[in-house]
């Protein structure tokens, strides 16, 4: 964070130092009217200093906008980059389904983006200048010195026992604060279904019930921080009258001037005024602190920089031995977990297509996340042309997949956008777009939309049907033609019509040597199996070409029964006897 913000803060704190040696110069100024002019009674002086402590407050004003103008820029960079990171980093932990929440959300870069531009920044820049302000009173006289010193250590000792003091509440509610936005996220999500169910009151009332709690934990806070803010200021203000009392003693036993005694009291009104107000906005600080440690681990997150690009790949999968396992979802602990995928092995030449199937909760669409680099297996390893998918950077394996994920949701934006990937700007030629969409069959259905491929589809798709979201991800997943196709369960919301122009679709994608894996529970994309992947509570029940009563016929499935003659397959497809650990070598 710090290599973030160094260069800014340089500046914003040479600023500060020079701002801060121009505070002295009213004081100054003061000084001298008390005990030059009025003595002397010499207009020539006054106008002197007069001109001088103008000169003094005018650099001043230029140096403090400056150093804010430089905050608020320093505000904006960094809440850029951050932006940006957090983004990525939500995608990437949304996509791999993991428990643990993402490292940093965008409100720890609002709350480090209101800080940089708000008066608190300015406080610590100025708090340190206390120091020095003690050194000047103290050349006026030790007593002042000892006075000040001890009120500021107070005023210090204030600040830290609140910190101490609100710490924990403040961390507590920052957590509770994040959950309780995911909550809020997924009713949100959900809203269809808790409208038409009538489960709006109850999911307000159970959310008012966790709310409340958390306003309880900020109300402390906000109490605490109001409570020290309020003694801190009754503290600094009755010490300004002991110093006045002091200055007056001192001035009529003759040991100082008027001038020091006015000037001494001012100083340390400003010596302290940036505690006392760092003391006030404590609760912001709490939540800075928070966010800083978040953001800290989020630049610290190892990236893709290092990776090498390998060239495109032709498309060869070897899943090797694979295992993945979650942490029990109580405990959330690591070691002890529950195994979704175990020992799975097979290989797929480029350009072939495989068919997985197997019953619910079978381990499918964790298999084509592991492929798609989505998750990262335990043990064994998921390689394309030779190199663990892991390895690849991110952005440029992403290039050549093409995944339909079970979930379909669609990205704001019209037709022609999401076919192409969210490119922006979009490719000038829009040939490749129709292309993808005649390829998935979908041509005809887009332009008889409203306003054709540059019809809106809403938020996550939501102005389109079901299949029509599908059929225009299954027109995105081929798009930028990549080398691997991965479908999971692509025709779950199409009609006979929209699988049949799917298996059209595959069966173009397969003579163009892409190589395919698609999940599904329904037998009609047999008829372009190259092999078939049956799985069983994460394991292989069969690896191989589609078995001969798994013959395929007008693209419909059909097995031979020695009573009825051909039948098609429904539902799940048949698969050979247990025969795992010949076909796998897996070890249960
Ligand atoms: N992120 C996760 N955390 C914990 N368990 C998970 C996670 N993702 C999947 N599972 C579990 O893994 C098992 C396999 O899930 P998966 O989605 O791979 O099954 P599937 O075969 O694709 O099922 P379906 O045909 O119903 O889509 C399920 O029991 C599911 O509860």
């Amino acid at each position: 964070m710090y290599r973030l913000i160094r260069s800014h803060l340089l500046i914003a704190g040479t600023l500060s130092i020079l701002s801060n040696l121009l505070l002295l110069a009213p004081t100054i100024y003061l000084l001298q009217v008390y005990d030059r002019v009025l003595p002397s009674r010499s207009m020539e002086t006054l106008l002197m200093l007069m001109a001088f402590v103008a000169i003094a407050l005018a650099t001043q004003f230029v140096v403090d906008v400056a150093r804010s103008r430089v905050l608020s820029d320093l505000a904006r960079q960094t809440g850029d980059v951050l932006d940006r990171l957090i983004l990525k980093e939500q995608i990437v932990v949304n996509a791999g389904h993991s428990l643990t929440p993402p490292v940093a959300s965008p409100s720890d870069a609002g709350t480090l983006r209101g800080f940089l531009g708000g008066s608190g920044v300015l406080a610590l820049f100025d708090s340190p200048w206390l120091i020095v302000y003690l050194i000047v009173i103290g050349m006026f006289h030790w007593l002042l010195a000892l006075i000040a010193t001890l009120s500021a250590l107070v005023l210090v000792a204030i600040a830290l026992y609140g910190d101490w003091r609100t710490k924990s509440a403040i961390e507590s509610y920052v957590c509770q604060q994040r959950a309780e936005d995911a909550r809020l996220h997924g009713y949100l999500r959900n809203a269809e279904a808790i409208t038409a169910m009538g489960m709006t009151e109850n999911v307000v009332n159970a959310w008012d019930a966790r709310k409340r709690e958390q306003m309880l934990t900020q109300q402390r806070v906000l109490d605490s921080t109001a409570l020290y803010r309020d003694t801190s200021k009754g503290f600094r203000q009755g010490v300004q009258v002991i110093m006045m009392a002091t200055g007056a003693w001192l001035v009529i036993s003759g040991h100082a001037s008027a001038g020091a005694m006015l000037a001494t009291t001012i100083l340390l009104g400003k010596a302290l005024a940036p505690i006392e107000q760092l003391i006030g906005s404590w609760k912001q600080l709490g939540e800075l602190r928070e966010a800083w440690r978040r953001l800290d681990t989020l630049l610290c997150l190892p990236g893709d920089e290092n990776k090498v690009e390998l060239p495109r790949p032709t498309g060869k999968l070897d899943i090797q031995n694979v295992s993945y396992g979650v942490p029990i979802r109580e405990s959330a602990t690591q070691g002890s977990g529950r195994v979704l995928l175990r020992g799975i092995d097979f290989s797929l030449d480029a350009g072939q297509t495989l068919i997985v199937t197997g019953p619910s909760a079978s381990g499918k669409s964790t298999l084509l996340r592991i492929v798609a680099g989505l998750l990262r297996p335990q043990a064994g390893a998921a390689r394309l042309d030779g190199a663990e998918i892991s390895h690849w950077p991110r952005n440029a394996l992403g290039r050549h997949i093409g995944y339909v994920p079970q979930d379909i949701e669609l990205m704001s934006g019209t037709i022609a956008e999401n076919i192409a990937r969210c490119e922006q700007p979009l490719p000038l030629d829009s040939s490749a777009i129709v292309e993808a969409a005649r390829r998935a069959g979908i041509h005809e259905m887009i332009l008889e939309q409203p306003r054709g491929y540059e019809t809106e589809v809403g938020a996550g798709g939501q102005f389109l049907s079901g299949g029509q979201r599908q059929r225009i991800a299954l027109a995105r997943a081929p798009f930028g033609n990549p080398a691997l196709l991965l479908l999971d369960e692509p025709n779950a919301s199409l009609d006979g019509q929209g699988e049949a122009s799917l298996v059209h679709a595959l069966q173009k994608i397969k003579s163009a040597g892409i190589t395919v894996v698609a999940v599904t529970h329904r037998p009609a994309l047999l008829a372009l199996a190259d092999q078939v992947l049956a799985l069983r509570n994460g394991q292989i029940e069969y690896f191989g070409p589609p078995a001969p009563e798994f013959a395929c016929e007008s693209g419909t499935a059909v097995r031979e029964d020695p009573q009825t003659g051909k039948q098609p397959i429904r539902g799940v497809l048949p698969v050979q006897p247990p025969t795992i650990e010949q076909l796998t070598g897996a070890t249960s």
